[in-house]
């Protein structure tokens, strides 16, 4: 069986593939410090707990972060015997190029996220993910990953504004019911999400004309569901498209000879 690790800048997921179905999925923060040991009585508390035992054969990793992928390779090595594939680096085939910039590393997780949305749905498509940044990943006809926009999160711009206001408090994010807050809490999430549904509808469009073909829209990531009710953004939500993304790149390795 395989496990799919996506690794972002906020929240590290484990996902079991048993070649069909994800049969588990575990979520832990990021932190490059975190050893194969620690990894690993996490991982097999949280199988217990469920009642889950998968026989772990093969990993693959993608890593918005690339210190941890060390810790992560030694845990894959010790407790699987297996080297993981890690996606972005030389030796890791993708179904196709991305076509950018010479000297461009797009994120890992934006390669899945093109690849998963390629597979289900064939191209002209852009992957809307929300995680630490906001990226926006535009999926060619033919699959390749061809750039995007990324955008400050949605954290991120909270955490910004009471960092750099001495007078405004932390505040978290939910849907206010109206535009004016008459309070500095609704002030500020007033700010953060009307202001994020008109970055997000103002840079579809943008993308759309730009791209000139229909495109859909697909939203994932883990802030995704905060923009799923009442605004009709979206074509579909899809909670688990990285991780599907990563198990087509680990079949497409597996079938090129890769592993
Ligand atoms: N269910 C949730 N409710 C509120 N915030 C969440 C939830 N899930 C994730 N987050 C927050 O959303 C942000 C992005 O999450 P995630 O997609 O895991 O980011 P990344 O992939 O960059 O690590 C993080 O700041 C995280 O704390
Ligand atoms: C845009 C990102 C920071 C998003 O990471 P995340 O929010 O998932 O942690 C990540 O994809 C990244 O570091 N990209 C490298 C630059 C690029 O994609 O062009
Ligand atoms: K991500």
């Amino acid at each position: 069986m395989l496990l799919a690790i996506d690794c972002g800048n906020t929240n590290t997921v484990f996902s079991v593939w048993d070649g069909e179905k994800f049969l588990c999925t575990f979520r832990t923060s990021t932190h490059h410090a975190r050893t194969a040991d620690a990894y690993f009585t996490w991982f097999s508390t949280l199988l217990t707990h469920y009642g889950v035992d998968p026989d772990v054969t093969d990993v693959v990793i993608a890593s918005t972060v690339p210190r941890v992928v060390f810790n992560l390779r030694i845990f894959s090595e010790r407790f699987f015997g297996c080297r993981p594939l890690v996606v972005g680096k030389p030796e890791c085939l993708l179904p196709q190029e991305p076509r950018v910039d010479q000297g461009t590393r797009p994120g890992p997780d934006r390669l899945a996220n093109a690849v998963g949305a390629f597979d289900r749905h064939g191209g002209d498509v852009v992957v809307v993910d929300f995680g630490t940044a906001t990226n926006f990943d535009v999926v060619a006809s033919d699959g390749a990953y061809v750039g995007g926009v990324i955008a400050p999160g949605v954290n991120l711009s909270l955490e910004a504004l009471h960092s750099g206001a001495a007078a405004l408090p932390h505040v978290d994010i939910s849907q206010p019911d109206k535009v004016i807050g008459t309070n500095t809490v609704e002030c500020i999430q007033s700010g953060v999400f009307w202001g994020y549904i008109g970055l997000i509808t103002g840079i579809i469009q943008r993308i759309k004309a730009e791209y000139g073909r229909p495109m859909k829209v697909i939203s994932t990531g883990g802030l995704a569901p905060l923009f799923q009710q009442g605004e009709d953004l979206f074509d579909r939500f899809e909670d688990d498209l990285t991780m599907h993304g990563l198990t087509v790149i680990h079949r497409y390795n597996k079938e090129n000879g890769v592993l």
